[in-house]
């Protein structure tokens, strides 16, 4: 059963957007294979701290449970973990909140090495503070992680430490992870090849885009988080002969701040990308919260800062297939006046329509707008005079000879912006 609390103090609360926020609760729990018996919302104007909701509200839940014969209770909202023990308590049924959810359904996804750490890692994180197995573990017996690996649950509550020592011990791992991705990064960003990172809410359909874009097979699927991982694949664009295509992790509104640290990692191969790609589901009815919410993540992860964003961003808007003639041409207006301040493309990634117009875009992005510049490379540093030869569009070269520098070449030669950059970063 999912309840949803609509907390509504100083004038807050979800008020309209309850609905589609319910929605996404339930996506949630059948992300997970969960049967959602019943959902409902629960408007709440003073916070009860011991249960969250009021006594009435509580009763409410506890008949519904009932009548539904609901095994599991999920609170699509934050409780503390005193909130949760009362809450189970006074339901005789496991209760678990958002934060709690995510968790599960990224400890079921998560398939690489180090998306199992981080996860792991976040998952120790939010027990720690409240000594409860995890509920699935408990419960489903579903393999998963198997939470500190020993028989018994006891052993959360026997020691603190024991989590603390194994929390230190992901880190240093997840640590040597990384150090090894971020020289494959390194490597990746020396080859000459421009990438395209897809991103967007969850559900967006950013995988069903991938595939089409490059005849991979990932899974794509009406599932919040299908993708967890990021995949990588090459692809090839109108004037750009490769280019590497990223999908990435969706993203969600109230991630729990445990994963949004564990995940920043991931997502950090978006701020290595030359284009980014912002895969909207505009058939939503929450789509401008959902892009707010993305936005909002590709700032905390510094793509966009205030002069703008440092990346340049294209939106597609997907599922363009899903709106009456009235909403598509609502929308035409909406882009031939440029609201979204940024390119946007309509696309279909279940149909393809549109899909030629994004890659041509992506292919002007990327090549478009070259400047000629005028270099002075020492005649010693033979690595970026062959860059420029192998890259640039070189218009004239003559040998000069600098005080501070020796011999060097003066290059006249045309690069874009992306090439600029991968210049400057040899
Ligand atoms: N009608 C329609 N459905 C689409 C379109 N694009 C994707 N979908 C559907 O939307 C659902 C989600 O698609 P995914 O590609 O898995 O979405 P995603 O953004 O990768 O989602 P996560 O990996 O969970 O973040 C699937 O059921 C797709 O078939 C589209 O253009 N039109
Ligand atoms: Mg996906």
């Amino acid at each position: 059963m999912v309840v949803l609390p609509d907390i509504r103090q100083r004038g807050g609360g979800l008020g309209a957007d309850a609905e589609s926020r319910l929605e996404e609760g339930q996506g949630l729990a059948r992300a997970i294979g969960i049967e959602v018996v019943e959902a409902f919302i629960l408007p709440i104007r003073t916070v009860r701290p011991a249960t969250l909701f009021g006594e009435g509200q509580v009763e409410r839940i506890a008949v519904a449970c009932n009548q539904s014969d609901a095994e599991l209770v999920i609170v699509d909202g934050a409780l503390s973990a005193i909130q949760q023990r009362n809450l189970e308590e006074k339901l005789k049924r496991k209760v678990i909140d958002r934060t709690g959810l995510i968790l599960e359904i990224f400890g079921e996804r998560a398939a690489t090495a180090e998306g199992r750490l981080q996860v792991e890692l976040a998952h120790l994180d939010y027990q720690a503070g409240r000594l409860v197995r995890s509920w699935t573990h408990l419960e489903r017996q579903r393999g998963g992680f198997g939470f500190l690996g020993g028989p018994g649950e006891t052993q959360i509550e026997a020691d603190r430490r024991l989590i603390r020592n194994r929390m230190a011990r992901l880190r240093r791992e997840l640590e040597q992870v990384r150090r090894t991705r971020g020289l494959h990064r390194e490597r990746r960003q020396r080859a000459p090849w421009p990438v395209i990172a897809l991103v967007g809410y969850t559900n967006a359909g950013k995988s069903t885009l991938f595939n089409r874009l490059t005849g991979a097979d990932v899974m794509a699927e009406d599932l919040l988080f299908a993708t967890l991982d990021p995949t990588m694949r090459a692809i090839r664009l109108p004037g750009v002969e490769k280019a590497i295509l990223s999908d990435t992790v969706g993203f969600i509104s109230d991630l729990p701040t445990q994963l949004v640290a564990a995940f920043r990692a991931t997502l950090e191969e978006v701020t290595a990308a030359d284009v980014i790609v912002h895969v909207r589901d505009v058939a939503n009815l929450a789509s401008a919260d959902q892009k707010a919410e993305v936005e909002q993540i590709l700032a905390d992860l510094g793509v966009i800062g205030e002069a703008g964003s440092t990346i340049p961003i294209v939106e597609a808007w997907n599922k363009w297939d899903l709106l009456t003639p009235e909403e598509q041409a609502m929308r035409q207006d909406l882009i031939a006046a440029k609201i979204a301040e940024v390119p946007v493309v309509p696309i279909s990634a279940l149909t393809g329509a549109g899909v030629e117009t994004l890659l041509d875009k992506l292919g002007e992005m990327l090549t478009g707008s070259a400047q000629t510049l005028e270099l002075t490379v020492p005649l010693s540093d033979g690595q970026r005079l062959a860059w420029l030869h192998a890259h640039g569009d070189i218009i004239s070269e003559n040998q000069v000879d600098i005080a501070e520098i020796g011999p060097a070449m003066r290059i006249k030669v045309r690069l874009t912006p992306r090439e600029l950059g991968r210049f400057t970063s040899l």
